[in-house]
């Protein structure tokens, strides 16, 4: 097999990129029907696979789970997740041949070797759903001629699909139809109504390729999402401590944080976050996030050409011949950094409190969400798609460090998106060492209004402001926003 999107002339590989129809809500009006009394077979039941199978029971469709014989046999966790869950469970003999649609929910790593052992029992005319394009765009899968195969990919965490579809909200999706496996014309029907199953409806969804949502899901999780708030987070509690700030009070600000300032962000954009400090702190913010876009937009772009290039796949396959060496290797390094070491301490921080005594993490935000944004759409990624990729789920991603800091993030995140973000980590924090060095507690453990007196230069205050809210993020993020007419806004600590 070969790279499918290497094997295209430039002009298919950037028509394929650019495929991005934001679906009106009107589009989504016959809900689940199509799907209504099929059968949907779920592989694999980890974080996309638990969680979007309790959004689509609830919806009213029929859903079980089908495992390696070893997870059953042995009660893995995913087993435990199914039956905990009174779900039906079966082995692949057993359920693959009666399914309407199956859905591969496994890392992947295995896709290979999980798409070779469930093929031949699919039934003639069957579906083949994925979340992530990986094996049809980087690994260049063949499927079968007479089945379907179709994408729904959630652009956010297993955990947060349930928790928002539970709010009465749901997650902004990608779907799409493989050109190459449509027989029957139904695909696009299908993943409309398994989108509206999960409640992706609710949030956002474009009408998209497989290749758009690899090449911008890949970007998004390696640098904003998962490398960035990882990089920061450490960063930041190494500065504090380094400085006296008490380590407990130094572990709730940077846990709980990025989940506070990334709230304001998903309500209103880059401009409600910031608007969200002082107008001294603001400038301060605004500035020093210009000068770590300089310093690292260099390193977004490599990542962006890496994945176009198929670099970047070629070197996580690698790890995964090489059993998953690298991988392991920085999953124990995190565990054993100081930040996911100490216990938040039990201090109250006030809701203001996580903005003024954390302003460099807003100027982290604000830096990674509009390089990603930028390098995404310099690519050839629809801005709505940036938009989705880069900041509405900045926050979903902040939810799970809530929970349990950088492990509840790594865990609940693909292995694909935890390779990635090691790759970004490991290079952006020495990048970073000369930045970090002229960061003091002003910007990170204390108030940064302290002993000033607010005075600032108006010309200065209007052009920042300029800057901020002239951002195309912010122009798509608007309208795109409006379409949220269901979002809740979360409890934060
Ligand atoms: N995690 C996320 O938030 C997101 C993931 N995705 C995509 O969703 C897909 C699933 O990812 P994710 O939910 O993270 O996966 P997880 O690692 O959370 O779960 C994988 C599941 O697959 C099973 N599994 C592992 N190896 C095999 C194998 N060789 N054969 C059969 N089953 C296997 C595991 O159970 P057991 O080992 O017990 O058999 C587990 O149930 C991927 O394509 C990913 O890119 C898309 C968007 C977000
Ligand atoms: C959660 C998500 O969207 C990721 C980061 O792309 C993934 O886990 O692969
Ligand atoms: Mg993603
Ligand atoms: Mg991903």
């Amino acid at each position: 097999m070969a790279n499918y999107f290497n094997t295209l002339p430039l002009r298919e590989k950037l028509n394929q990129l650019g495929v991005c129809d934001f679906m009106d809500s009107s589009e989504f009006l016959d809900g689940v029907s199509a799907l209504k009394g099929k059968k949907l077979v779920i592989v694999g039941c980890g974080a996309q696979g638990l969680n979007q199978g309790l959004n689509l029971r609830d919806s009213g469709l029929d859903v079980s789970y089908t495992l390696r014989k070893e997870a059953i046999e042995g009660k893995r966790d995913s087993w435990k997740n199914a039956t905990e869950n009174n779900f039906t469970v079966g082995t692949y003999e057993e359920l693959i041949p009666n399914a309407d649609i199956v859905i591969n929910l496994t890392p992947d790593k295995q896709h290979t070797t999980v798409v070779n052992a469930i093929m031949p029992l699919m039934k003639e005319g069957a579906t083949l759903l994925y979340s992530h394009g990986f094996n049809i765009v980087e690994e260049g899968m063949q499927i079968r001629k007479d089945l379907t195969v179709i994408m729904v990919a959630p652009k956010c965490p297993g955990s947060e699909v349930r928790a928002e579809y539970v709010r009465g909200f749901g997650v902004p999706t990608l779907i799409a139809v493989h050109p190459e496996n449509d027989p029957q014309g139904k695909g696009l029907a299908q993943a409309k109504a398994y989108c509206v199953g999960t409640g992706g409806h609710r949030a956002g969804v474009l009408k998209s390729s497989f290749v758009a949502e690899v090449k911008s899901d890949l970007m998004g999780e390696q640098t904003i999402l998962c490398g960035l708030l990882q990089t920061g987070s450490i960063l930041s509690f190494d500065k504090m401590v380094e400085k006296g700030i008490d380590a407990g009070y130094a572990s709730k600000l940077v846990q709980y944080g990025v989940e506070v300032i990334t709230e304001a962000l998903k309500q209103g954009g880059i401009t409600a976050m910031m608007d969200r400090l002082s107008n001294v702190a603001k400038i301060k913010a605004f500035e020093i996030s210009e000068e770590l876009k300089d310093i690292m937009r260099p390193l977004f772009q490599k990542h962006q050409d890496d994945i176009m290039s198929g670099e970047f796949s070629r070197t996580m396959m690698e790890d995964w011949a090489n059993g998953d060496k690298n991988l392991l290797k920085w999953r124990a390094e995190t565990g054993e950094t100081a930040f996911e070491k100490t216990p938040a301490g039990d201090v109250k921080i006030g809701e203001q409190e996580y903005f003024d005594n954390y302003t460099l993490m807003v100027a982290f935000v604000r830096a990674g969400v509009e390089l990603a944004f930028e390098t995404m759409v310099q690519a050839g990624i629809k801005p709505e798609s940036a938009y989705y990729e880069s900041l509405h789920e900045t926050p979903l991603i902040a939810n799970t460090i809530a929970r349990k800091k950088l492990f509840e993030m790594n865990r609940v995140i693909s292995d694909t998106a935890e390779y990635g973000c090691y790759l970004f980590d490991q290079a952006c924090k020495p990048l970073l060492g000369d930045f970090m060095k002229k960061v003091d507690t002003d910007l990170v453990g204390k108030n940064f209004n302290e002993g000033k007196d607010g005075a600032v230069d108006n010309r200065k205050l209007i052009d920042v402001n300029e800057a901020i809210r002239s951002h195309e993020v912010e122009q798509i993020g608007a309208t795109l926003r409006k379409a949220m007419t269901a979002m809740k806004a979360i409890k934060t600590a």
